[in-house]
């Protein structure tokens, strides 16, 4: 009869179909999480899950604004992480697709711990200084570095940060000794990059390269550089302009891990978080520039009327 309430009591049949739906449910999330297998990523998936869990609750219970909220937020939440680890889905949906999903269950490359990084780059720095190789290298810190702040970007490289890819490059003999090197977390980004220098006026015992640091590092808050003299050994580091030497490998090492482990960490343990964030400055200064280009091009119709 149209005119009667609906039955909201679950059958034995609807119960069964319920927990095979949600047992389909979490094995999907499961196998997400192994193709994604990043800590940090996982806690967001888990978020989700209990956002979620929480949404089918709400609904249970019937407690209607609640339950619009929560599914309003379940839904956002789903299209932002398909964005951001769109790389995971293409992974997931690849093995997958080629019947390797046995794979995921597979070891993983380990992501680089922040001391193993810091160790390369101080053994590199140390034995650089003890053999009078010149060297300059600019570490970005806690947010991603604009490269057009650079004069040359130099070479790109995008290798894994190793004592032995430093100490290759600042060979003298090398074509990519000259300018500085560019870390990026985990990642030397490029080599031969010309910085700006500074106006400062220094001690007569410093050259272009360590104005070339300062120079750097006075525009861009958000990095520091390393420092080999080739003339004397001595290690310096800069930050906000501000040159820091003579310092010991240790030394440098300890102010390291002070500045730079946040870095390599959010580099090696969600690299989806740098790309959207730089994509979407990317995409919001394209935007500006587009509508300045707009802007002026329509006040000059203007005057020419
Ligand atoms: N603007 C720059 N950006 C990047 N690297 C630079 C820049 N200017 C100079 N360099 C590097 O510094 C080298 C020259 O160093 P210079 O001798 O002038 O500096 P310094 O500060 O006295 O260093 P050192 O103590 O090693 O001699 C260049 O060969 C080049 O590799």
């Amino acid at each position: 009869m149209s005119g009667e309430p609906p039955d909201h009591r679950w059958m034995p049949s609807e119960l069964i179909h319920n927990s095979l739906d949600i047992g389909l449910v979490l094995l999907l999330t499961y196998l997400m999480l192994l193709a994604i297998g990043e800590r940090r990523t996982l806690w967001m998936v888990r978020g989700l899950i209990i956002v979620m869990l929480a949404a089918v609750i709400s609904e249970k219970l019937q407690l209607t604004l609640l339950n619009f909220v929560l599914e309003k937020l379940v839904l956002g939440a789903a299209v932002a992480m398909a964005v951001i680890f769109q790389g995971e889905f293409r992974r997931f949906l690849e093995l997958l697709g080629r019947g390797q999903i046995l794979k995921l269950f597979q070891g993983r490359r380990p992501a680089p711990k922040v001391d193993s990084v810091i160790d390369e780059i101080v053994d590199a720095v140390k034995e650089l200084s003890q053999n009078r190789t010149g060297a300059l290298m600019v570490l970005e810190t806690f947010a991603s570095v604009d490269g057009r702040v650079f004069v040359n970007s130099g070479v790109p490289l995008d290798g894994e940060v190793s004592k032995e890819l430093i100490q290759t490059i600042f060979q003298p003999k090398t074509l990519l000794h000259d300018g500085a090197v560019f870390i990026r977390g985990s990642r030397i980004i490029s080599a031969g990059v010309i910085l700006p220098l500074s106006e400062q006026t220094t001690s007569r015992q410093l050259g272009t390269r360590h104005r070339a640091a300062m120079g750097i590092t006075e525009r861009v808050d958000n990095c520091l550089c390393i420092i080999v003299s080739e003339e004397t050994g001595s290690i310096s580091l800069a930050e906000r302009g501000v040159l820091d030497r003579p310092l010991t490998s240790s030394k440098l090492k300890e102010l390291l891990e002070q500045r730079f482990s946040l870095l390599v960490e959010r580099e090696s343990v969600a690299p989806a978080w740098g790309v959207l964030s730089r994509t979407i400055r990317g995409k919001v200064r394209n935007l500006l520039q587009k509508r300045t280009v707009n802007g002026s091009s329509s006040n000059s119709s203007e005057d020419k009327k």
